[in-house]
């Protein structure tokens, strides 16, 4: 609803009410219709602000009502008929004013800040576009270069850069309604013509098309078949080159397109997915709500390789003190050299500056002592971990939250070395550790709820997004990545080249496929975890290359890394580049007659694979993997799935993440193809669709908000 009051006398003040931010549902649009009429009809009224409750002036159109049937007044009209008002009426804004928040904005005659505001259009961001008219008026008002920028990236700007671009008229550090209604009275009886911004045109351009056919370009690379920044940018092209009423019906036009579309719903259901993680729980009952996290203010990292670092920059980013330890003399000094570089590309980004001497770092572990959290991010050996966190146990303080960056040790046992298991929990990053959003926050049998909620609180002050799961072979991203993975190669040892394969994940949204993926992050790393799995023996002949443990294996990434091809590293890889650490894939004939060569000498027949088998088998494959872990508790919920697919592996957010994608297509289908798949390869186990997939579709595929009850039910059964 709004609130109205009448204010100093003359000014008509409407407060928007519908917390937490204000969000424009039915009754708030009702709310500010009823009160502009009273305002306008009111003679001793003679001049309007609109503000927001609780410091937030408005987070837009209220998205929990897009999937349902929309009632109340349409917001073009209403903002329209403020605009076209004969009284001056002013937006004072605080907090936020996003979407059809800024839209509204831009109908008043005035717009007055405060300074910590922000401010944007991010319906690009769900999908959507800013069909209240912010296509046409946001380009009218600051330029069609700015206004595509903001409105095809959906980025909130602060108020600083807002007044710089001419959205808001004034920014003020004090109370901003009350500097608004002294504004609004200030300006009573004055002219409103060049006041309405639909009656602006746009400042004209030399080179309109090639403007449009950059940003055509650009939106096209940034989000591979994404549909709404392709509607963005024709929408503004249509406020560059017709009239306004022509434009806003373009605006309505395009908007009608994405507004029940696959991607929009997908981007909607992530929006909230991404605000569910927060709300963790873990089987024994420890929850976000009932958690008390400790304060961390100085961290240690140990181990300064890749990760390390990276860990390292987060963390101080993030400002904390930090201990850097690192035993290795050459990498010790190579990481004092890297770490302060990669804080100032850092902070040039980001525009702030971060203190080089919150660092100190260390040849030893007893510098550890005082810190309140260690990251151990030491090579990938348990015997090594072991001895950290034995060490660890002992030097630091008794309180101390002990974390492993590990990528598939097991947790308990690390926990097992120290005195107070209970401190243990994995943070799990991702490479490059200071840019990727990811983190896996790995609770063990023994965590405290207090360890998870620390470090789940220090991963969001890191700016990651943190997703609490629980301790087993890869976690919950890796064990889904390892079931992909296999079924690529399997794929190739049926007839597929990495191009093929590679092509239809990349068509799919993925900004690279599998194997231009493999060839990025090293083939020798996961060669490594085969071999200390026993799995990595290529001396086996016959049928029983093909087999490991009972079930099919493919040898094929072992084969490569036996040919020193460890992808980009070493210049070759599944594909060829340049020269070792080139970054530009080029199709391999060796790779090609290595493959046939390889079929040949294990009588497999090559056959014809076209793109929806590669999506299936290896998408299907991740998905019922990651049923499994949702079965077995791992992941408390399909958004926390969908999280770790979206913010760690690339996986394209239109599409909404995995479990979400299994349900826009449908489980029966999932199933139906599943079980396909299993008769033809009967040797690979995990393509036999999961008990809980099996029980969703027996219980009439409820939609993926309702899956958690269906896990739930079956727990309580246990
Ligand atoms: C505002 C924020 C920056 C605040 O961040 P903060 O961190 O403080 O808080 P949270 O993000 O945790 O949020 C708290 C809480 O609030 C929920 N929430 C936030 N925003 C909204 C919202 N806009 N609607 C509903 N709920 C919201 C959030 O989910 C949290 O609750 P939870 O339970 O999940 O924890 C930050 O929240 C933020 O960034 N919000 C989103 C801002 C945004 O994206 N705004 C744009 C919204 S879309 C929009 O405005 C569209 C407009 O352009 C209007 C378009 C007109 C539509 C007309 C429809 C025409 C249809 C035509 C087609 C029909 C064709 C046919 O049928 O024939
Ligand atoms: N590289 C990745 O993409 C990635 C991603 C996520 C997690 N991880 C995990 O992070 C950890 C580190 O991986 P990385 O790629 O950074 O390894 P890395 O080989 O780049 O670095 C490891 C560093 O640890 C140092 N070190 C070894 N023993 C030490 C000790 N006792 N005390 C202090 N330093 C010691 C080494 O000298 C080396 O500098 C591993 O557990 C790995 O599984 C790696």
């Amino acid at each position: 609803m709004a609130q109205y009051r009448r204010v100093s006398g003359s000014v008509g003040l409407i407060t928007l009410q519908n917390p937490p931010v204000n969000a424009l549902s039915a009754s708030v649009r009702q709310g500010i219709v009823d009160s502009v009429k009273r305002a306008l009809g009111d003679q001793k009224v003679k001049s309007v602000v609109i503000c927001g409750q609780n410091g937030v002036f408005c987070g837009g159109a209220d998205i929990r009502e897009f999937g349902r049937q929309m009632s109340g007044p349409p917001l073009v009209p209403m903002i329209h008929d403020i605009e076209a008002a004969n009284k001056p009426v002013v937006a004072a804004i605080e907090g936020s004013a996003l979407g059809g928040g800024l839209e509204l904005a831009l109908g008043c005659h005035y717009r007055i800040s405060h300074s910590k505001a922000k401010l944007g259009l991010p319906e690009v961001t769900l999908g959507l576009l800013p069909a209240a008219g912010g296509t046409q008026r946001l380009p009218r008002l600051i330029g069609v270069p700015a206004a595509l920028n903001l409105i095809t990236t959906g980025r909130h700007v602060t108020a600083a850069e807002a007044l710089q671009l001419g959205i808001l008229d004034h920014v003020t550090e004090h109370n901003t309604v009350d500097v608004a209604v002294k504004f609004a009275l200030s300006v009573t009886g004055e002219s409103l013509d060049g006041r309405r911004i639909s009656s602006f045109s746009c400042a004209p351009l030399s080179d309109l098309d090639s403007l449009f056919e950059e940003a055509m370009l650009k939106v096209r690379g940034a989000a591979r078949g994404a549909i709404a920044p392709v509607a963005c940018v024709q929408a503004v092209r249509a406020a560059a080159t017709l009239p306004y009423a022509q434009g806003m019906e373009r605006e309505k036009e395009l908007m009608a397109t994405l507004f029940h579309s696959g991607q929009a719903r997908a981007l909607q259901y992530f929006f909230f997915a991404q605000r569910a993680v927060g709300r963790w729980s873990t089987p024994s009952g420890a929850r976000w709500d009932t958690s008390q996290p400790r304060p961390v203010r100085k961290a240690a990292v140990i181990g300064l390789g890749t990760m390390g670092r990276g860990i390292t920059v987060a963390l101080a980013q993030a400002g904390l003190s930090v201990v850097a330890v690192e035993t290795h003399a050459k990498q010790l000094m190579e990481a004092k050299k890297a770490v302060p570089s990669m804080l100032k590309r850092g902070a040039v980004r980001g525009g702030t500056t971060i203190e080089p001497d919150s660092i100190t770092y260390s040849e030893t572990v007893q510098a550890v002592a005082d810190v309140d959290l260690v990251i151990e991010a030491v090579f990938e050996d348990m015997a090594l971990k072991e001895k950290v966190f034995q060490q660890l146990s002992i030097v630091c303080k008794p309180d101390t939250l002990l974390c492993t960056n590990t990528s598939s040790l097991d947790v308990d046992h690390l926990a097992s070395q120290t005195r107070h298991p209970e401190l243990v929990v994995g943070m799990h990053f991702f490479a490059p550790a200071h840019v990727m959003k990811l983190l896996e926050v790995v609770y063990g049998r023994r965590s405290s709820p207090a360890a998870v909620a620390t470090a789940m609180q220090l991963g969001k002050k890191m700016g990651k997004v943190s997703v609490a799961v629980g301790n087993c072979r890869g976690f919950a991203g890796n064990r889904m990545l390892k079931r992909y993975l296999e079924q690529a190669f399997f794929l190739l040892e049926e007839g597929a080249t990495p191009e093929l394969v590679d092509r239809a994940l990349e068509e799919f949204g993925f900004p690279m496929g599998v194997f231009r993926m493999s060839d990025l992050s090293g083939l020798d790393v996961g060669w490594r975890v085969r071999k200390a799995d026993g799995l990595a023996d290529t001396s086996l002949t016959g049928t029983s290359a093909r087999v490991r443990q009972g079930c099919r294996y493919s040898p094929l990434g072992d084969l490569l890394c036996e040919h020193g091809r460890f992808g980009q590293k070493t210049g070759r890889g599944w594909y060829q580049y340049d020269k070792p650490g080139g970054r530009v894939a080029k199709s391999d004939p060796w790779l090609h007659n290595f493959l046939d060569e390889y079929r040949a000498r294990h009588g497999l027949v090559p056959r014809c694979i076209d793109q929806q088998e590669v999506l299936e088998r290896c998408l299907f494959v991740l998905i019922n993997e990651g049923f499994q872990i949702l079965e077995e508790g791992i992941a408390a919920g399909p958004e926390d799935i969908d999280a770790i697919y979206v913010f760690g592996y690339g996986w394209p957010r239109h599409r909404g993440g995995p479990m979400f994608y299994a349900d826009m297509v449908g489980l029966e289908r999932v199933v139906e193809r599943l079980e396909r798949y299993h008769q033809a390869h009967p040797n690979v186990p995990y393509l036999q669709p999961s008990g809980l997939l099996r029980r969703l579709v027996a219980n009439g595929s409820p939609p993926i908000h309702k899956w958690r009850n269906v896990i739930k039910n079956r727990n309580s059964q246990l």
